[in-house]
């Protein structure tokens, strides 16, 4: 072997060989991205010189190839790429890859701190960071050149001799530290291609077998792409999970750089939606699967790649953050995330429809985080409504008949979008629900935030024609807030917190009863619960609702004013604890209902006895009591000893009713 040349690799700062080893340790796995990105590269410049006609002969199916030997503890990749001469080895090893690697160090060192997103730009002398001694042996493609070999022990000395090497390509060979032997366990070696090379365009193999994927799907082109293979990337990215309910796939060129397809999973409860799962790539070599700071914060639940080679990844993240070609990367995705829900839902709305219950909470926390986002998405954010489940507002979707201008036939259309899921639950829009019911109640929303709960409210409203919203998923309570100051012209009632007049019969309340003493139905009504529940913080009102069939209609109901409940809702926030049934509320007594005018019967039965306490008086009095309990019972359940009191007077009550 005739050694070509002995020589000091030049750098400027003393010796960046102990800090290449010693500082960067966190990350030694990434010399192998670093080397086999070289070599993708080597197999690509080949490929642009044999284009324009500069290769003799065919230049072979690209390949790289890993081998690993024990005995030796060597590890090498090879390519069948470009190659280099003796002059390209002095130049791109000793001088571009050294001072770039000293360029490195210097910002690392700055930045050291704070932890570098890729550990991009470590480049070729990475493999210091595992290898005791690096040798170099290739062969251009340049007609008659001759094939070099370089060694470097880890010092700045580094020799160049001639070499056998016949086929063009270079093999980059590391004779590993004596800690860092698990890189010749092939288990290892399959690991981190998988990590990092998957998409890598080139194959890699490992004893004969191919380890990459080498198919990027975000390079392709949708138009090739059916809904089969983002489902397949899907499943291969996120085994195990189920299948994501819809998609974007990225793609633009300026003003920078980016391809990628994101996926909208099904959110599930236990999921951490503020750790990132988007994966980051570059130039299709893995970097991170933590990019937080490109991912605009309430796009977090989303899954799948961006793929830019101009998101800066050798930079601290606080300087990624701050940057503006990363901010403008945000605003785009934030903007196609957008457009993709404005076409679904102009274009497919049962699919939209059908995704809402996850995409929902998605857009919802997008809109309370980002006022542009807010913007793109608040005509098409949809609520649950009661709208089609009354017969009495049912929709019409009119049947119009237009004349087709091609063929000039009549044909039936519909000009009405029903928007029903498949259990037959009906969404509106809030611009929707105020039009439609500006007659009834002008910029006046009832919601409900818990159907089971607030069923008998919701019903109550119903029946009167009043459409009510449901606001029941655990974004809701913020997002109401949201929608009063977005609206702020509109009025928000929690169907349990007040009673609309239209749900009153005003002329039925003031009803005269007893003669004697001029008191009418609703004051004596009053009286007589205020005397039985005996709580001063329960202030109860009486009314007469409305209906067609008054049975239908709740005896009495226990309503929480807006501004206490929310009072409550914040105290318990602030404290931490679950919000507590508050003991100051309203009990509304209808006095339209059957067993209320029943219940003024019985009372004045005792009256006209003259008897304080008479038996008609102490039934009057359980009835009352258990009127209260069944009307809490409608907002929230009793505890041990409610529930035992209630029972024990369900069974007084029964016991007198049924005495002869
Ligand atoms: N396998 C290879 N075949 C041919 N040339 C190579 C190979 N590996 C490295 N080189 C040459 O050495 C140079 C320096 O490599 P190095 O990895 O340090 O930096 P880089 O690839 O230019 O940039 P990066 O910092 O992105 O890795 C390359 O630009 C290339 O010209």
């Amino acid at each position: 072997m005739t050694v070509l040349e002995q020589g000091q690799i030049t750098i400027h700062t003393e010796n960046i060989f102990p800090i290449i080893k010693k500082s960067l340790y966190t990350d030694h796995e990434i010399f192998l991205r670093e080397l086999v990105s070289n070599a993708v590269d080597a197999i690509q410049k080949l490929k642009m010189v044999s284009y324009s006609g500069e290769v003799d002969g065919d230049v072979g199916e690209p390949e790289i190839t890993i081998s690993l030997d024990k005995n030796n503890q060597t590890l090498s990749v090879s390519d069948n790429g470009i190659g280099m001469t003796a002059e390209e080895v002095k130049k791109y090893i000793n001088q571009v890859a050294f001072s770039s690697a000293e360029e490195f160090i210097q910002k690392y060192q700055k930045d050291a701190d704070q932890q570098i997103i890729g550990h991009f730009g470590l480049g070729f002398y990475s493999c210091f960071m595992v290898a005791k001694n690096v040798e170099i042996d290739t062969l251009s493609y340049q007609a008659g050149a001759e094939a070099v070999h370089w060694s470097c022990d880890g010092s700045p000395q580094f020799e160049l001799s001639e070499s056998s090497r016949k086929e063009r390509g270079t093999t980059i060979t590391l004779t590993l530290q004596d800690e860092e032997t698990e890189y010749v366990e092939p288990a290892r070696i399959r690991q981190l291609v998988k990590k990092y090379c998957d998409f890598m365009p080139v194959p890699i193999k490992l004893d004969g077998e191919e380890l990459n994927q080498h198919k990027a799907l975000w390079k392709q082109s949708p138009r090739d792409l059916k809904d089969e293979d983002y489902l397949e990337f899907y499943r291969y990215l996120y085994p195990f999970q189920e299948d994501p309910l819809l998609w974007v796939h990225l793609k633009t060129d300026y003003p920078f750089l980016l391809n990628g397809i994101l996926y909208f999973p099904k959110l599930k409860p236990d999921v951490d939606v503020t750790k990132g799962h988007i994966k980051l790539f570059c130039n299709q070599v893995f970097v991170s699967d933590n990019c937080e700071e490109v991912i605009p914060n309430f796009l977090m639940p989303l899954r799948g790649v961006i793929d830019s080679p101009d998101i800066p990844i050798n930079v601290s993240r606080s300087a990624l953050t701050n940057d503006r070609t990363v901010r403008r990367i945000a605003d785009f995705i934030a903007k196609k995330i957008a457009d993709r829900l404005n076409q679904l839902y102009t274009e497919q709305r049962q699919d939209y429809i059908r995704c809402w219950q996850d995409v929902g909470t998605f857009v919802k926390f997008g809109a309370l985080n980002n006022d542009k986002f807010k913007k793109q998405v608040e005509d098409i954010i949809l609520y649950r409504t009661t709208y089609s489940a009354d017969s009495a507002s049912k929709p019409k979707t009119p049947e119009v008949e237009v004349q087709s201008q091609e063929d000039d036939a009549w044909q039936e259309v519909s000009s009405g979008e029903v928007n029903q899921d498949e259990q037959g639950r009906t969404y509106t829009t809030l611009k929707e629900y105020l039009d439609r019911n500006k007659a009834k109640h002008e910029n006046h929303v009832f919601y409900c935030t818990d159907e089971a709960a607030q069923a008998t409210y919701v019903e109550l409203h119903k029946n009167q024609g009043l459409e009510v919203l449901y606001m029941d998923s655990f974004i809701d309570t913020h997002f109401i807030s949201f929608l009063e100051q977005e609206y702020s012209d509109v009025k928000f009632s929690r169907v349990d917190s007040e009673l609309d007049n239209t749900l009153v019969d005003q002329d039925k309340a003031a009803d005269i009863v007893d003669p004697k003493t001029n008191k009418t139905r609703s004051e004596l009504v009053k009286e007589l619960f205020e005397q039985a529940i005996n709580k001063s913080k329960v202030n109860v009102k009486t009314q007469a609702l409305k209906s067609d069939d008054p049975q239908g209609t709740p005896p009495a109901m226990v309503l929480l004013p807006e501004a206490m409940r929310r009072l409550q809702d914040m105290t318990a926030l602030l404290q931490q604890q679950a919000a507590q049934f508050p003991e100051e509320h309203i009990l509304v007594v209808n006095t339209a209902h059957p067993l209320i005018e029943n219940l003024v019967e019985i009372s004045q039965g005792s009256i006209v006895q003259g008897v304080g306490q008479s038996p008609s008086g102490e039934l009057a009095n359980l009835i009352c009591q258990h009127v209260y309990d069944l009307a809490l019972m409608a907002q929230r359940g009793f505890d041990a000893n409610g529930m035992k009191a209630f029972v024990e007077r369900s069974n007084q009550v029964l016991t007198r009713l049924t005495a002869k």
